[in-house]
């Protein structure tokens, strides 16, 4: 679970925040989504949930962020393993570089971690196992596609078994194939019982896969709620954010009278075809109201 009350956090060298009172909860098992503009203040959330900022960054804050109820202003970085785990963008860097194969570098974090033999072996092969990675395992991770290697990343965090993952744009340097995997790993942490924090701009997929969307401005969240209210909500291009093909297709066909009264608009295909669809049957019966 994670809870961050009136949470505002300057950079060091900055003039202005990059977090502004920013409030929300993520319930346990939940996958909770943030979109917005460049320079939001995404990637700081992503920080400030994960423990790097300000433990790392430094700078100035105020108010609190708990993950399964720790403060973690008080709790170092160390303490989160095995709590919160965060998969950045770009999987290259995430690979330590200090192991041969897929399964090794998984074990990595164990190692670390001193847990005995016969431990790790239960804790990887599931973990290669739910993500897909079995057929490869004794392959480099430089051999892998881009999609696998962000999937060994999050199987490096995974094996460390956090009850919390954020994953910042876990997908935008990824071809259509590794986004595919990325998402259907997103559902495998969710079968797992993961809390999710995605920060994410392809809001196709995003659509479909969150609980919950926060729209993030200027580093203030300015709505939060299911992705059907707030994808649908005719501000979101002012936040910065490119509205779906689907709603904007509904809204035009809305003005002209050709979507269906008492039909939000979509923010999926399916919810689209199903709209569009009551349009072309009444259209057909002759009813042109
Ligand atoms: N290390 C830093 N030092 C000073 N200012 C920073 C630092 N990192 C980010 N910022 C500033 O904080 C604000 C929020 O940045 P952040 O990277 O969190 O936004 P973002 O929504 O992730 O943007 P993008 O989508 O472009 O990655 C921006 O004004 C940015 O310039």
């Amino acid at each position: 679970m994670i809870e961050v009350k009136g949470f505002s956090f300057t950079y060091p060298t900055a003039s202005r925040p990059a977090l502004a009172d920013v409030a929300f909860e993520v319930a346990p098992r939940e996958l909770c989504a943030v979109v917005g503009g460049g320079g939001a203040g995404k990637s700081t959330l992503a920080g400030v949930v994960s423990g790097t900022v300000p433990h790392l960054t430094g700078g100035t804050a105020h108010g609190v962020v708990r993950v399964n109820g720790r403060d973690l202003a008080e709790t170092p970085l160390s303490g989160l393993v095995g709590e919160v785990g965060l998969v950045m963008q770009n999987p290259f860097n995430q690979i330590s570089g200090a192991r041969f194969s897929v399964r090794e570098e998984i074990a990595f974090g164990l190692e670390n971690l001193g847990v005995p033999r016969e431990e790790m072996a239960a804790r990887i092969d599931p973990v290669l196992d739910d993500l897909g990675l079995t057929g490869v395992r004794d392959r480099s991770p430089y051999e892998l596609s881009g999609g696998q290697q962000q999937l060994l990343a999050i199987g490096s965090i995974l094996v460390m078994r956090p009850t919390v993952m954020v994953l910042d744009e876990p997908t935008s340097q990824l071809d259509a194939a590794g986004n595919a995997l990325v998402f259907e790993a997103l559902g495998t942490l969710r079968e797992q019982g993961v809390t999710v924090l995605l920060i994410e701009h392809r809001m196709e997929r995003l659509a479909g896969a969150a609980d919950r969307v926060l729209v993030l401005d200027r580093g203030t969240i300015v709505a939060q709620g299911t992705p059907g209210e707030v994808l649908a909500d005719e501000r979101l291009e002012e936040w910065g954010v490119a509205p779906l093909r689907y709603t904007v297709a509904a809204r035009h066909a809305a003005a002209r009278g050709l979507w269906p009264d008492r039909q939000p608009l979509p923010v999926t295909l399916d919810a689209a075809a199903e709209g569009f669809g009551e349009t072309t049957d009444r259209l057909a019966r002759g009813d042109r109201r």
